[in-house]
């Protein structure tokens, strides 16, 4: 596949470097920058972008102007441009995912299974933790487990606390730790009377949301126009 990475970072160029050890053509790695290194370049089968939310305009322009697959990994969108890709993968293959891991796909169906059973008698609270270098809190990921927790939105979201709080309500505390260079972890706990169930998901390497990511690729090049997530692998 010719594949244009969008964003030079920790992910992108990771990205790049598996992306060719598998035999694929990273044609160039781009961010709003240097835009102009791909005007000379052949078009992509596929844009993979893990950089920020402000790189959306360029790239939704790209995937309309040359037709070509988006697998869409960066988190910290707001709601309209959540919508923007929602509306981009109405004529065109969009593969969107917060989390590219596998395991933390499969955290999101026990969520779907367990919570419906748990919340109206277990306090549910959600800590994650990531490296020092992280842009936005709390994760992509970690917004994704709250709206399988609490699709309705009926609970009050408590982003950390401190102070004369009192008595805990109808809320789910969300926690973001910050620290070293913690690939990402994802706790989701469960308290009762005088029991607990508490579920955690650890990254140990970035490694595996790249492989996620081309393997998504891969997926989505030979798919019709549409909305793909991480489900497309169960
Ligand atoms: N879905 C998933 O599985 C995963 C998602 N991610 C997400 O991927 C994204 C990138 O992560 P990571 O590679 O660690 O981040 P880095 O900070 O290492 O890289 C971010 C890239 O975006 C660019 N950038 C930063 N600010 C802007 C801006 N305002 N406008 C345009 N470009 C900008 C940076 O350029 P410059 O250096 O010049 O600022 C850099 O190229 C994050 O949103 C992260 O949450 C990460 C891992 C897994
Ligand atoms: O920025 C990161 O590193 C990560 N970001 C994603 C998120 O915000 O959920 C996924 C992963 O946890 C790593």
């Amino acid at each position: 596949m010719k594949i244009l990475i969008g964003g030079k970072g920790r992910m992108g160029s990771l990205i790049a470097q598996t992306a060719q050890a598998q035999g694929h053509e990273a044609i160039a790695q781009v961010d709003a920058m240097s835009l102009d290194e791909i005007k000379e370049k052949p078009a992509a089968d596929v844009l993979i972008d893990f950089s920020h939310r402000d790189n959306l305009g360029w790239i939704i322009d790209y995937v309309n102007a040359n037709d070509c697959a988006l697998v869409y990994g960066t988190t910290g969108l707001d709601e309209d441009q959540k919508q923007q890709l929602y509306k981009l993968a109405e004529d065109h293959r969009v593969f969107y995912s917060a989390n590219f891991s596998y395991g933390v796909a499969v955290l999101q169906e026990a969520l779907r299974m367990l919570t419906p059973m748990l919340r109206d008698s277990f306090d549910m609270e959600l800590v994650e933790i990531h490296h020092n270098q992280k842009a936005d809190a709390p994760s992509g990921t970690a917004k994704a487990l709250l709206e399988i927790m609490d699709p309705d939105d009926e609970y009050k979201k408590v982003y950390g606390r401190e102070g004369m709080i009192g008595k805990r309500g109808k809320e789910i505390g969300v926690h973001a730790l910050r620290g070293g260079t913690e690939a990402g972890e994802h706790t989701v706990y469960f308290f009762g009377d005088n029991e607990s169930i508490t579920i955690t998901h650890h990254a140990t390497n970035r490694q595996i949301f790249v492989n996620g990511a081309l393997k998504a690729a891969n997926f989505v090049v030979d798919q019709p126009a549409g909305l793909y997530d991480m489900r497309s692998f169960f």
